[in-house]
């Protein structure tokens, strides 16, 4: 396990807001010879939404991946700081320590729910599960705060002990967001958690995530190839290409001042369609 300390760390319950949440600096990751990502720097805050956005094969699911876990860096640091203020460079901690943080401080939001989800137990359960996991014994409570999320995501309550593959694909986006946030997560990750859902229930989608974001200071790490979401939903945005960050900045400034010729293109495009 490695924990560090910060000279200037002010521990308290939600963690302190003038400390950055993550710090990364020369993050690397390559697949044999091929770049996965490289060399990558950047700061975020606490309650805030930072938007990915790149080309296909740019490195964002890669980026996310070392972040949640679920990757390993060949080179690097990301230091994270937890609510109680303790520093853990996410690069070199031990795997005990990354499974704490992912059930008590972080949640994964997958493109496809099927991956966030246990198909085979109730939607209930499927909230439920995180919380026992946590320590919860109560069988009431668990139900109550299980059916609490429910209904915060818009899933009538009365479909609580149905399986999640009798739901609409929207249903299940809601319900892997709700199995997330259900243990208060500080940050949570998504990878295009809006794709391959229509227009109106992406809007819906949406909402709930900005929603999430200014009532519960929730953190969200978002990558998506839509300027659209990015534009709605980031305070900030990276965007990268051939596994670099090329520009990062405030998302109004990036997308209507773009700087880099790449993300020139990548503005222009999307406003030719
Ligand atoms: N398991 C793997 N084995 C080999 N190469 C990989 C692997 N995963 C990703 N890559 C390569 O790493 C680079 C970055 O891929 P990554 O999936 O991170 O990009 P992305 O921006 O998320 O793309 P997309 O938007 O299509 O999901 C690409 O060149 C990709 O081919």
């Amino acid at each position: 396990m490695t924990v560090m300390q910060r000279p200037a760390a002010q521990p308290s319950a939600a963690g302190s807001p003038d400390l950055p949440l993550l710090e990364v600096s020369g993050l690397t990751k390559t697949y044999g010879g091929a770049i996965g990502c490289t060399e990558v720097d950047f700061r975020m805050w606490p309650g805030e939404v930072l938007g990915i956005v790149g080309e296909s094969g740019s490195g964002k699911t890669t980026l996310l991946g070392l972040l949640s876990g679920s990757l390993v860096a060949d080179s690097g640091q990301a230091l994270y700081s937890d609510r109680g203020g303790r520093v853990h460079d996410l690069v070199t901690m031990g795997e005990a320590e990354r499974r704490r943080l992912s059930r008590e401080e972080w949640g994964v939001v997958h493109q496809n729910p099927r991956d966030g989800l246990r198909l085979d137990v109730s939607a209930g359960a499927n909230v439920g599960e995180p919380l026992m996991a946590t320590g919860a014994r109560h069988y009431g409570r668990i139900r109550d705060r299980a059916l609490d999320w429910l209904t915060r995501v818009e899933i009538d309550a009365g479909r609580i002990d149905d399986l999640p593959k009798t739901f609409s694909g929207g249903m299940q986006q809601r319900l892997q967001i709700a199995r997330n946030l259900v243990i208060g997560p500080r940050l949570v990750f998504m990878d295009e958690p809006t794709g391959g859902l229509d227009v109106s229930v992406q809007a819906r989608l949406l909402d709930l995530i900005r929603e999430l974001n200014a009532g519960l200071g929730l953190s969200v790490m978002i990558v998506t190839h839509d300027l659209a979401v990015a534009r709605l939903l980031a305070d900030r945005l990276m965007v990268m290409r051939r596994g670099r960050v090329v520009e990062q900045g405030l998302t109004d400034q990036i997308l209507d001042d773009p700087q880099h010729p790449y993300t020139q293109l990548l503005v222009s495009s999307v406003l030719q369609v």
